[in-house]
């Protein structure tokens, strides 16, 4: 007998479109994370993985579909040919030379460049309406990279930046606080890694400036203090390097976050990398993170923070050191 009989006169599709499918290029530690999240938080009616490695790419994909029992329903598939990406809504790019401890960005740059010019033009020949959202480093440059090389609309090519370095100081502050990190409000911005800028005058607590409270040990903040926390916040990610070897669960969530609000056009405002030319005196074709507006047609807008003189000049200085390291690319 089969299991279920069809009701006579019904009008059953066969094939049902996914409403929200999203591409993870990269099944590394990164890629790994961030699919794992958007999976566990319901975002994606169908996931697609790609990668070089045609094993591991597989083991991945059956591992993650064994956890079916415990998921919702969703469509899992996985192909080193890009034509598995087809259709999809966002593409994340965590792919990457594996980075070696301690290498420069100018090297780094130079191995994933190439890795570039081919994973990029395949995703928007697959996926002409998809956002792009770019994990790989260097981020900054490799999302303005992939925004030159896919012809897309600003507001569809976005970077990661200083998303996870926004989420490591939130943690700092909060813990130094004991207060939730959902409550400390606050930006990093410009270029990601060692020289993010922090928006320490409108980083709040409770909607309280953090430079006129104490923390739970009766600490106030000034600015060398917050110069500290701010070179916490980078010691903490060569911490993690040094003691597993990479980071994961981190950007892993930081990355899902992102991805809710542009699916489910949440309209949330997050410090992403995206095109600054034009803001805050920023005078350089790069991209830079600014506190901006994510929905579902991607970035909707940059909020216009009020910016200190002094945190202005070291955007347009990281904007100046970008650009040099951009203009000497061959693509
Ligand atoms: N932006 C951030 O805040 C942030 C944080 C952590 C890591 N990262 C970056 O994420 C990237 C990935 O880190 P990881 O730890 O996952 O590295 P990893 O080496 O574990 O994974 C990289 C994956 O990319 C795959 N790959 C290599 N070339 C490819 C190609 N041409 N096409 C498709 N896949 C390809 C590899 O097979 C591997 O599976 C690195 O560039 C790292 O610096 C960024
Ligand atoms: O948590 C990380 N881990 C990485 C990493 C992941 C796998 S191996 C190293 C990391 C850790 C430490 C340093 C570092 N430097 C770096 C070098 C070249 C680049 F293009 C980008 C970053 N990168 C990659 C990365 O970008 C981060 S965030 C990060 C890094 C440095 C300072 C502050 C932050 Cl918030």
């Amino acid at each position: 007998k089969p299991l279920f009989v069809k009701i006579p006169g019904s009008d059953l599709p066969t094939q049902i479109e996914t409403r929200f499918k999203v591409t993870v290029v990269g099944v590394g530690n990164v890629g790994m994370a961030c699919a794992q999240t958007c999976l566990t938080e319901d975002l994606v009616d169908e996931l697609a993985l790609v990668d070089i490695q045609a094993d591991k790419l597989r083991g991945e994909m059956l591992d993650l579909q064994h956890a079916a029992a415990f998921l919702p329903r969703v469509k899992i598939v996985a192909d080193t040919d890009y034509a598995i990406s087809a259709g999809s809504d966002i593409c994340i790019v965590t792919a990457g030379a594996r980075q070696r401890e301690g290498e420069s960005r100018p090297s780094l740059l130079g191995r994933n460049l190439t890795l570039f010019k081919s994973i990029i033009p395949q995703l928007v020949h697959y996926s002409p309406n998809a956002i792009l959202l770019i994990v790989s480093n260097p981020v900054d440059i490799l999302t303005y990279v992939s925004w030159k090389l896919s012809g897309f609309p600003p507001n569809r090519v976005i970077g990661t930046g200083t998303n996870l370095d926004s989420s490591r100081l939130r943690f700092l502050i909060a813990d130094k606080f004991d207060v939730n990190a959902h409550n400390v409000h606050g930006y990093m911005v410009g270029e990601h890694g060692d020289s993010s800028v922090p928006l320490w005058s409108t980083l709040t607590l409770a909607n309280v400036p953090v430079l006129n409270v104490r923390d739970k040990n009766g600490v106030s903040y000034s600015k060398e203090s917050l110069q500290e926390l701010h070179r916490t916040v980078v010691e903490s990610a060569y911490e993690v390097i040094k003691l597993k070897g990479y980071t994961s669960w981190a950007i892993g969530y930081s990355t899902a976050s992102l991805v809710k609000s542009l699916l489910r056009d949440q309209r949330r405002i997050y410090p992403v990398s995206v095109r600054a030319k034009g803001f805050y005196g920023i005078e350089n074709e790069v991209y830079l993170s600014l506190p901006s507006q994510l929905g579902r047609a991607g970035v909707l807008g940059v909020a216009n923070v009020k910016m200190g003189e002094e945190e202005m000049q070291k955007l347009q200085q990281s904007a100046k050191t970008i650009w040099k390291l951009q203009s000497e690319l061959e693509f």
